[in-house]
Protein backbone atom coordinates (compact mmCIF):
# COMPACT_ATOMS: atom_id res chain seq x y z
CA UNK A 1 0.00 0.00 0.00
CA UNK A 2 1.45 3.65 -0.99
CA UNK A 3 2.42 5.93 1.79
CA UNK A 4 2.13 8.85 -0.54
CA UNK A 5 -1.19 10.52 -0.67
CA UNK A 6 -0.27 12.52 -4.08
CA UNK A 7 -2.73 15.42 -4.87
CA UNK A 8 -4.62 15.12 -8.20
CA UNK A 9 -4.19 17.93 -10.77
CA UNK A 10 -7.27 20.53 -10.39
CA UNK A 11 -10.06 19.28 -12.42
CA UNK A 12 -11.64 22.90 -12.17
CA UNK A 13 -8.40 24.63 -13.53
CA UNK A 14 -8.47 21.98 -16.36
CA UNK A 15 -12.36 22.26 -17.46
CA UNK A 16 -12.04 25.99 -17.19
CA UNK A 17 -9.18 25.73 -19.63
CA UNK A 18 -10.54 23.51 -21.96
CA UNK A 19 -13.43 26.10 -21.94
CA UNK A 20 -11.18 28.54 -22.68
CA UNK A 21 -8.60 27.31 -25.16
CA UNK A 22 -12.32 26.51 -27.09
CA UNK A 23 -13.08 30.08 -27.28
CA UNK A 24 -10.06 31.31 -28.69
CA UNK A 25 -9.98 33.09 -32.22
CA UNK A 26 -8.95 29.24 -34.46
CA UNK A 27 -11.14 26.85 -35.48
CA UNK A 28 -11.90 24.21 -32.36
CA UNK A 29 -8.59 21.93 -31.60
CA UNK A 30 -6.61 23.78 -34.10
CA UNK A 31 -3.59 23.99 -31.52
CA UNK A 32 -3.54 20.29 -31.41
CA UNK A 33 -0.98 18.71 -28.51
CA UNK A 34 -0.34 22.51 -27.65
CA UNK A 35 -3.75 22.85 -26.05
CA UNK A 36 -3.83 19.76 -24.26
CA UNK A 37 -0.66 21.02 -23.06
CA UNK A 38 -1.78 24.24 -21.53
CA UNK A 39 -5.26 22.66 -19.85
CA UNK A 40 -2.43 20.24 -18.20
CA UNK A 41 -0.08 23.06 -17.23
CA UNK A 42 -3.33 24.87 -16.11
CA UNK A 43 -4.78 21.78 -14.22
CA UNK A 44 -1.00 21.18 -12.82
CA UNK A 45 -1.02 25.27 -11.22
CA UNK A 46 -4.36 25.38 -10.44
CA UNK A 47 -4.95 28.74 -12.65
CA UNK A 48 -5.66 29.48 -15.73
CA UNK A 49 -3.79 30.58 -17.71
CA UNK A 50 -0.84 28.46 -15.74
CA UNK A 51 2.11 30.78 -14.36
CA UNK A 52 4.91 31.38 -16.64
CA UNK A 53 7.28 29.09 -16.80
CA UNK A 54 10.15 31.12 -15.63
CA UNK A 55 12.47 28.80 -13.43
CA UNK A 56 12.95 25.52 -14.63
CA UNK A 57 15.69 23.26 -12.84
CA UNK A 58 17.71 20.19 -14.35
CA UNK A 59 18.94 17.82 -11.80
CA UNK A 60 21.71 15.34 -13.17
CA UNK A 61 21.93 12.13 -10.94
CA UNK A 62 25.68 10.65 -11.66
CA UNK A 63 26.42 7.23 -11.27
CA UNK A 64 28.16 4.31 -11.57
CA UNK A 65 27.31 1.12 -12.32
CA UNK A 66 28.69 -2.61 -12.33
CA UNK A 67 27.81 -3.42 -15.96
CA UNK A 68 29.58 -0.92 -17.35
CA UNK A 69 31.10 -2.79 -19.73
CA UNK A 70 28.02 -3.57 -21.75
CA UNK A 71 28.64 -0.10 -23.09
CA UNK A 72 30.05 1.69 -25.84
CA UNK A 73 32.38 3.65 -23.73
CA UNK A 74 34.64 3.17 -20.88
CA UNK A 75 33.19 3.50 -17.04
CA UNK A 76 35.45 6.43 -16.19
CA UNK A 77 33.32 8.91 -18.32
CA UNK A 78 30.73 9.17 -16.02
CA UNK A 79 33.47 11.01 -13.34
CA UNK A 80 34.70 12.76 -16.16
CA UNK A 81 31.39 14.02 -17.17
CA UNK A 82 30.41 15.28 -13.73
CA UNK A 83 33.43 17.64 -14.10
CA UNK A 84 31.98 18.48 -17.36
CA UNK A 85 28.47 19.54 -16.05
CA UNK A 86 30.64 21.87 -13.21
CA UNK A 87 32.53 23.60 -16.22
CA UNK A 88 29.16 23.97 -17.56
CA UNK A 89 30.55 22.09 -21.00
CA UNK A 90 27.88 18.91 -21.17
CA UNK A 91 25.60 19.10 -23.83
CA UNK A 92 22.64 19.70 -21.18
CA UNK A 93 24.20 22.43 -19.94
CA UNK A 94 24.58 24.22 -23.38
CA UNK A 95 20.96 23.49 -24.15
CA UNK A 96 19.78 24.57 -20.80
CA UNK A 97 21.39 27.57 -20.91
CA UNK A 98 18.85 27.92 -24.26
CA UNK A 99 15.86 28.03 -22.69
CA UNK A 100 17.08 29.63 -19.21
CA UNK A 101 16.99 26.34 -17.39
CA UNK A 102 19.84 25.31 -14.30
CA UNK A 103 21.71 22.52 -14.20
CA UNK A 104 22.32 20.44 -11.06
CA UNK A 105 24.68 18.13 -10.53
CA UNK A 106 24.17 15.07 -7.60
CA UNK A 107 26.96 12.27 -7.12
CA UNK A 108 24.63 9.60 -5.76
CA UNK A 109 27.13 6.76 -6.90
CA UNK A 110 29.65 7.63 -8.63
CA UNK A 111 33.38 5.55 -8.21
CA UNK A 112 35.77 8.03 -8.04
CA UNK A 113 37.84 10.05 -5.17
CA UNK A 114 35.53 12.95 -5.00
CA UNK A 115 37.48 15.06 -2.52
CA UNK A 116 38.08 18.28 -5.04
CA UNK A 117 34.59 18.73 -5.70
CA UNK A 118 31.91 21.09 -4.22
CA UNK A 119 30.33 19.26 -0.72
CA UNK A 120 26.42 20.26 -2.34
CA UNK A 121 27.94 17.94 -5.30
CA UNK A 122 28.33 14.71 -3.30
CA UNK A 123 26.45 15.41 0.18
CA UNK A 124 23.46 13.10 -0.88
CA UNK A 125 26.50 9.89 -1.88
CA UNK A 126 24.74 6.77 -1.53
CA UNK A 127 28.39 4.53 -2.43
CA UNK A 128 30.63 4.15 -5.23
CA UNK A 129 29.62 2.31 -7.96
CA UNK A 130 26.44 -0.44 -7.47
CA UNK A 131 26.58 -3.98 -8.17
CA UNK A 132 26.73 -5.99 -11.35
CA UNK A 133 23.22 -6.99 -11.87
CA UNK A 134 23.77 -10.07 -13.78
CA UNK A 135 25.91 -11.45 -10.79
CA UNK A 136 25.11 -9.77 -7.59
CA UNK A 137 22.15 -7.35 -6.47
CA UNK A 138 23.04 -3.85 -7.50
CA UNK A 139 22.20 -2.16 -3.80
CA UNK A 140 22.53 -2.76 -0.51
CA UNK A 141 20.03 -3.37 2.09
CA UNK A 142 18.54 -0.19 2.70
CA UNK A 143 20.10 1.49 0.15
CA UNK A 144 17.22 1.97 -2.34
CA UNK A 145 15.31 3.10 0.43
CA UNK A 146 18.07 6.05 1.21
CA UNK A 147 18.92 7.04 -1.97
CA UNK A 148 15.28 7.53 -2.59
CA UNK A 149 14.95 9.68 0.15
CA UNK A 150 17.91 11.43 -0.92
CA UNK A 151 16.23 11.81 -4.45
CA UNK A 152 12.95 13.66 -2.28
CA UNK A 153 15.24 16.07 -0.27
CA UNK A 154 16.76 17.01 -3.31
CA UNK A 155 13.13 17.82 -4.87
CA UNK A 156 12.36 19.65 -1.87
CA UNK A 157 15.88 22.00 -2.08
CA UNK A 158 14.83 22.88 -5.84
CA UNK A 159 11.26 23.28 -4.98
CA UNK A 160 10.92 27.14 -5.66
CA UNK A 161 11.14 25.91 -9.66
CA UNK A 162 8.27 25.90 -11.83
CA UNK A 163 9.39 23.12 -13.69
CA UNK A 164 11.74 20.11 -12.70
CA UNK A 165 13.60 17.87 -15.14
CA UNK A 166 15.51 14.57 -13.87
CA UNK A 167 18.73 14.04 -15.55
CA UNK A 168 21.19 11.39 -15.75
CA UNK A 169 24.69 10.11 -15.77
CA UNK A 170 26.02 6.84 -15.89
CA UNK A 171 28.27 4.86 -17.88
CA UNK A 172 25.82 1.36 -18.52
CA UNK A 173 23.01 2.72 -17.27
CA UNK A 174 20.91 1.75 -20.23
CA UNK A 175 21.77 -1.93 -19.07
CA UNK A 176 19.78 -1.51 -15.41
CA UNK A 177 16.91 0.61 -17.40
CA UNK A 178 16.20 -2.39 -19.52
CA UNK A 179 16.77 -5.02 -16.76
CA UNK A 180 13.90 -2.72 -14.52
CA UNK A 181 11.83 -2.19 -17.45
CA UNK A 182 11.68 -5.95 -18.25
CA UNK A 183 11.21 -7.09 -14.58
CA UNK A 184 8.45 -3.82 -13.82
CA UNK A 185 6.28 -5.14 -16.94
CA UNK A 186 6.95 -8.87 -17.41
CA UNK A 187 9.00 -8.39 -20.69
CA UNK A 188 11.73 -10.69 -22.53
CA UNK A 189 14.92 -9.21 -22.24
CA UNK A 190 15.74 -8.80 -26.44
CA UNK A 191 12.90 -6.87 -26.48
CA UNK A 192 13.72 -4.31 -23.94
CA UNK A 193 17.08 -3.81 -24.77
CA UNK A 194 19.11 -0.51 -26.94
CA UNK A 195 21.97 0.23 -28.61
CA UNK A 196 22.55 3.06 -25.35
CA UNK A 197 25.48 5.10 -26.34
CA UNK A 198 26.19 2.51 -29.19
CA UNK A 199 26.83 -0.74 -28.77
CA UNK A 200 25.61 -3.60 -32.07
CA UNK A 201 26.18 -7.06 -33.01
CA UNK A 202 28.34 -8.96 -30.55
CA UNK A 203 27.99 -6.14 -27.86
CA UNK A 204 24.30 -5.94 -28.14
CA UNK A 205 24.15 -9.78 -27.82
CA UNK A 206 25.84 -9.70 -24.64
CA UNK A 207 24.55 -6.78 -23.09
CA UNK A 208 20.99 -8.81 -23.70
CA UNK A 209 22.55 -11.68 -22.71
CA UNK A 210 23.64 -9.69 -19.12
CA UNK A 211 19.85 -8.66 -19.05
CA UNK A 212 18.53 -12.25 -19.32
CA UNK A 213 20.89 -13.34 -16.28
CA UNK A 214 19.77 -10.50 -14.25
CA UNK A 215 16.15 -10.66 -14.71
CA UNK A 216 16.95 -14.64 -14.16
CA UNK A 217 18.60 -14.13 -10.76
CA UNK A 218 16.32 -11.86 -9.61
CA UNK A 219 12.71 -13.69 -10.31
CA UNK A 220 10.13 -13.45 -7.72
CA UNK A 221 11.99 -9.83 -6.57
CA UNK A 222 9.79 -7.58 -8.25
CA UNK A 223 6.58 -6.67 -7.22
CA UNK A 224 8.18 -4.71 -4.78
CA UNK A 225 9.43 -1.53 -6.26
CA UNK A 226 12.13 -1.23 -3.73
CA UNK A 227 13.09 -5.00 -3.71
CA UNK A 228 13.10 -4.37 -7.73
CA UNK A 229 15.59 -1.22 -7.11
CA UNK A 230 17.71 -3.27 -4.67
CA UNK A 231 18.01 -6.38 -7.00
CA UNK A 232 18.19 -4.70 -10.09
CA UNK A 233 18.34 -0.97 -10.08
CA UNK A 234 20.80 1.43 -9.03
CA UNK A 235 20.93 4.81 -6.31
CA UNK A 236 20.49 7.06 -9.21
CA UNK A 237 17.39 4.98 -9.76
CA UNK A 238 15.69 4.99 -6.64
CA UNK A 239 16.67 8.58 -6.15
CA UNK A 240 14.99 9.87 -9.37
CA UNK A 241 12.21 8.06 -8.10
CA UNK A 242 12.58 9.89 -4.55
CA UNK A 243 12.75 12.95 -6.55
CA UNK A 244 9.57 12.50 -9.15
CA UNK A 245 7.25 11.45 -5.96
CA UNK A 246 8.34 14.19 -4.08
CA UNK A 247 7.81 16.38 -6.95
CA UNK A 248 4.20 15.32 -7.34
CA UNK A 249 3.71 15.67 -3.53
CA UNK A 250 4.39 19.13 -4.23
CA UNK A 251 2.50 19.60 -7.13
CA UNK A 252 5.56 20.74 -9.24
CA UNK A 253 5.50 19.66 -12.88
CA UNK A 254 7.87 17.00 -14.02
CA UNK A 255 9.20 16.89 -17.82
CA UNK A 256 10.68 13.48 -18.52
CA UNK A 257 13.74 13.14 -20.33
CA UNK A 258 14.81 9.55 -22.05
CA UNK A 259 14.89 6.24 -20.98
CA UNK A 260 16.55 6.49 -17.20
CA UNK A 261 13.51 9.30 -15.98
CA UNK A 262 11.40 6.59 -17.97
CA UNK A 263 12.37 3.97 -16.22
CA UNK A 264 12.55 5.97 -12.46
CA UNK A 265 8.84 7.02 -13.55
CA UNK A 266 7.74 3.18 -13.56
CA UNK A 267 8.89 2.22 -10.32
CA UNK A 268 7.80 5.49 -8.44
CA UNK A 269 4.27 5.46 -10.05
CA UNK A 270 4.05 2.04 -8.60
CA UNK A 271 5.79 3.50 -5.08
CA UNK A 272 3.35 6.49 -5.47
CA UNK A 273 0.03 5.79 -7.72
CA UNK A 274 -0.75 8.82 -9.50
CA UNK A 275 2.24 10.68 -9.16
CA UNK A 276 2.68 9.85 -13.04
CA UNK A 277 -0.27 12.86 -13.58
CA UNK A 278 2.64 15.34 -12.50
CA UNK A 279 4.67 14.21 -15.13
CA UNK A 280 4.65 15.26 -18.67
CA UNK A 281 7.09 12.98 -21.77
CA UNK A 282 9.53 15.66 -22.83
CA UNK A 283 10.73 13.33 -25.54
CA UNK A 284 10.87 9.68 -27.79
CA UNK A 285 14.36 8.33 -27.05
CA UNK A 286 15.78 5.82 -29.27
CA UNK A 287 15.82 3.29 -26.15
CA UNK A 288 12.75 0.06 -26.87
CA UNK A 289 12.73 -0.03 -23.01
CA UNK A 290 11.33 3.97 -23.02
CA UNK A 291 8.57 3.38 -25.00
CA UNK A 292 7.39 0.67 -22.97
CA UNK A 293 7.69 2.58 -19.76
CA UNK A 294 6.27 5.57 -21.36
CA UNK A 295 3.23 3.65 -22.99
CA UNK A 296 2.81 1.70 -19.45
CA UNK A 297 2.62 5.53 -18.02
CA UNK A 298 0.09 6.81 -20.81
CA UNK A 299 2.73 9.43 -21.44
CA UNK A 300 3.21 10.31 -25.28
CA UNK A 301 6.33 11.90 -25.83
CA UNK A 302 5.95 15.79 -26.60
CA UNK A 303 9.20 15.60 -29.29
CA UNK A 304 10.57 13.09 -31.20
CA UNK A 305 14.40 14.21 -32.11
CA UNK A 306 16.33 11.26 -32.39
CA UNK A 307 17.76 12.15 -29.30
CA UNK A 308 19.94 9.83 -27.06
CA UNK A 309 22.44 11.43 -24.88
CA UNK A 310 20.63 11.75 -21.46
CA UNK A 311 21.64 14.23 -18.61
CA UNK A 312 18.08 15.54 -19.07
CA UNK A 313 18.60 17.04 -22.58
CA UNK A 314 15.51 16.37 -24.47
CA UNK A 315 13.49 17.41 -21.75
CA UNK A 316 14.64 20.76 -21.86
CA UNK A 317 14.20 20.61 -25.94
CA UNK A 318 10.38 20.70 -24.54
CA UNK A 319 10.61 23.58 -22.68
CA UNK A 320 9.98 26.05 -25.65
CA UNK A 321 6.58 23.95 -26.24
CA UNK A 322 5.18 24.16 -22.91
CA UNK A 323 6.20 27.89 -23.17
CA UNK A 324 4.19 28.30 -26.41
CA UNK A 325 1.30 26.41 -24.94
CA UNK A 326 0.79 28.64 -21.82
CA UNK A 327 1.27 31.72 -24.61
CA UNK A 328 -1.56 30.39 -26.40
CA UNK A 329 -4.26 30.78 -23.66
CA UNK A 330 -2.23 33.66 -21.76
CA UNK A 331 -2.75 35.69 -24.54
CA UNK A 332 -4.77 35.11 -27.72
CA UNK A 333 -7.80 36.74 -28.25
CA UNK A 334 -11.61 34.99 -28.03
CA UNK A 335 -13.78 34.52 -30.75
CA UNK A 336 -16.48 35.74 -28.85
CA UNK A 337 -14.74 39.24 -29.05
CA UNK A 338 -14.59 39.15 -33.29
CA UNK A 339 -15.70 42.16 -34.85
O1 LIG B 1 18.32 9.21 -22.50
C1 LIG B 1 18.43 8.20 -23.21
O2 LIG B 1 17.46 7.67 -23.69
C2 LIG B 1 19.82 7.62 -23.41
C3 LIG B 1 20.03 6.65 -24.38
C4 LIG B 1 21.31 6.15 -24.54
C5 LIG B 1 22.35 6.60 -23.71
N1 LIG B 1 22.11 7.54 -22.76
C6 LIG B 1 23.20 8.04 -21.88
O3 LIG B 1 24.34 7.22 -22.06
C7 LIG B 1 24.72 6.57 -20.86
C8 LIG B 1 24.19 5.16 -20.85
O4 LIG B 1 24.47 4.44 -22.02
P1 LIG B 1 25.26 3.07 -21.88
O5 LIG B 1 25.49 2.61 -23.28
O6 LIG B 1 26.55 3.43 -21.19
O7 LIG B 1 24.40 2.19 -21.08
C9 LIG B 1 24.10 7.37 -19.76
O8 LIG B 1 25.02 8.34 -19.31
C10 LIG B 1 22.87 7.98 -20.39
O9 LIG B 1 22.64 9.29 -19.90
C11 LIG B 1 20.87 8.06 -22.61
C1 LIG C 1 30.79 11.51 -23.52
C2 LIG C 1 29.48 11.01 -22.94
C3 LIG C 1 28.55 11.94 -22.44
C4 LIG C 1 27.33 11.45 -21.92
N1 LIG C 1 26.29 12.08 -21.36
C5 LIG C 1 25.39 11.17 -21.01
N2 LIG C 1 25.86 9.98 -21.31
C6 LIG C 1 27.06 10.11 -21.87
C7 LIG C 1 27.97 9.18 -22.36
C8 LIG C 1 29.18 9.62 -22.92
C9 LIG C 1 30.15 8.63 -23.47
Amino acid sequence: MSSFAVPVPDPAAHAAAVERLDGLVKPLGSLGRLEELAAWLSAAHGVVPPRPLDDVRVVVFAGDHGVSAQSAYPREVTAAMVRVFLAGRSGVTVLAAQVGASVRVADLAVDWDASDVPDEVTSHKIRRGSGAIDVEDALAAGEAQAAFEAGRTIAAEESGADVLIPGDMGIGNTTVCAAMVAASLGLPAAEVVGAGTGVSGGALARKTAVVATALGRAAGRSTDPFERLTALGSACLAATAGFLVEAAMRQIPVVLDGIFSATAALVARDIAPGAERWWLAGHRSTEPAQAFALKALGLTPILDLGLRLGEGSGAVQAIPTLRAARAIIAEMGLLADLA
